[in-house]
């Protein structure tokens, strides 16, 4: 069993490499591409990651994007991950701005994933040779994560699955080549969700639902006894969809101030929700979601450990 992070919007976050040495640490989303093609400025997606880039932005024609070129922490440290076995996924979307994660029809929801795939996939000279944009310069990453917050649900499916299929035609001519993943992070909410289609639609390998903010379904409920929290439809959801071998993450708050009050729990309730679900679905169960790398790093227990490195205890115990 895995624990993944989510790492760029932390508070004051340390530099990548921070989290590439902590041993706990399996999976890290680096977001987020938060502004899509569709709404981005000249047509381009947009990116934020926090604290970490320079604030210039490459200029597309004689317009200037929305979509930062100096993030040169980040290009160094994601092969440090990379180097310590890490997986490193680029997350599209995240919880702001509500007006980015648009995707206005199947045609740009494959453009768009044609665009993620030549300038954040692996290097290709037609891309560099179109003049387009390489913001993490030749670093590959492992894999692409659909963090969507907002927006009708739309195009989301057709993105990932088109994602999928430009993975599986590069490996075609590129058998040597690592494995790409795609991974979801849902809220818990079915009725309505933004995302259970997509997985009904596209075979994702892991699901990292948001088991926080969301009052009807999150983990809190089961830690204070009550029904509500709703592990098992989303197995359901993933043993009935397209990829039905997809591993299920508990996505949960790191810390205290990351998520809305009162959805965070402590690694006492975390070991009775983890012993029971993982061994309730020990097929689908993958592992726990942090919300998100610097919270964890800075909410550490008695004997020290940062919170990671306590659900890792949990997950392997
Ligand atoms: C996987 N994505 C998230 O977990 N986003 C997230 N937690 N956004 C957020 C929403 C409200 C308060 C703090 C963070």
């Amino acid at each position: 069993n895995q624990v993944a992070t989510y790492y760029g919007q932390g508070a004051y976050q340390q530099r990548l490499s921070t989290f590439c040495a902590e041993t706990s640490l399996d999976i890290i989303n680096v977001g987020f591409v938060d502004v899509f093609p569709d709404v981005g400025l000249t047509g381009w997606p947009e990116t934020n990651f926090g604290n970490q880039c320079d604030g210039s932005f490459f200029v597309n024609g004689d317009e200037t994007s929305g979509l930062l070129a100096n993030c040169h922490q980040i290009m160094e440290d994601i092969p440090l991950c990379q180097d310590a076995g890490k997986k490193v996924f680029l997350s599209l979307g995240g919880s702001a701005p509500a007006s980015g994660q648009y995707i206005a029809s199947k045609d740009s929801a494959d453009d768009f994933a044609d665009w993620i795939w030549g300038a954040f996939g692996p290097v290709t000279p037609e891309w560099t040779a179109d003049g387009l944009p390489r913001p993490f310069g030749d670093v590959v990453f492992d894999g692409f994560d659909l963090d969507i917050e907002w927006g009708t649900g739309f195009g989301y499916g057709y993105l990932a699955k088109r994602l999928r299929h430009n993975y599986d035609t590069y490996r075609d001519s590129n058998p040597e080549s690592k494995n790409f993943y795609l991974s979801a992070a849902p809220q818990c909410y079915l009725l309505g969700n933004l995302l259970t289609e997509a997985i009904s639609y596209a075979p994702f390998d892991y699901i990292w639902v948001q088991f926080y903010n969301n009052p009807s379904c999150s983990a809190n409920l089961y830690a204070d006894g009550l029904p509500g929290f709703n592990f098992d439809d989303w197995v359901s959801i993933i043993t009935s969809g397209a990829n039905p071998d997809a591993k299920l993450f508990v996505g949960l708050p790191a810390e205290e101030s990351e998520a809305i009050s009162g959805y965070y729990i402590d690694s006492e309730s975390i070991e009775s929700l983890v012993n029971k679900y993982m061994n309730k679905h020990p097929k689908t169960f993958g592992g726990v979601m942090l919300w998100e790398a610097t919270g964890s790093y800075n909410n550490t227990d008695s004997k020290g450990n940062v919170f990671s490195q306590s659900v890792k205890n949990i997950l392997v115990d």
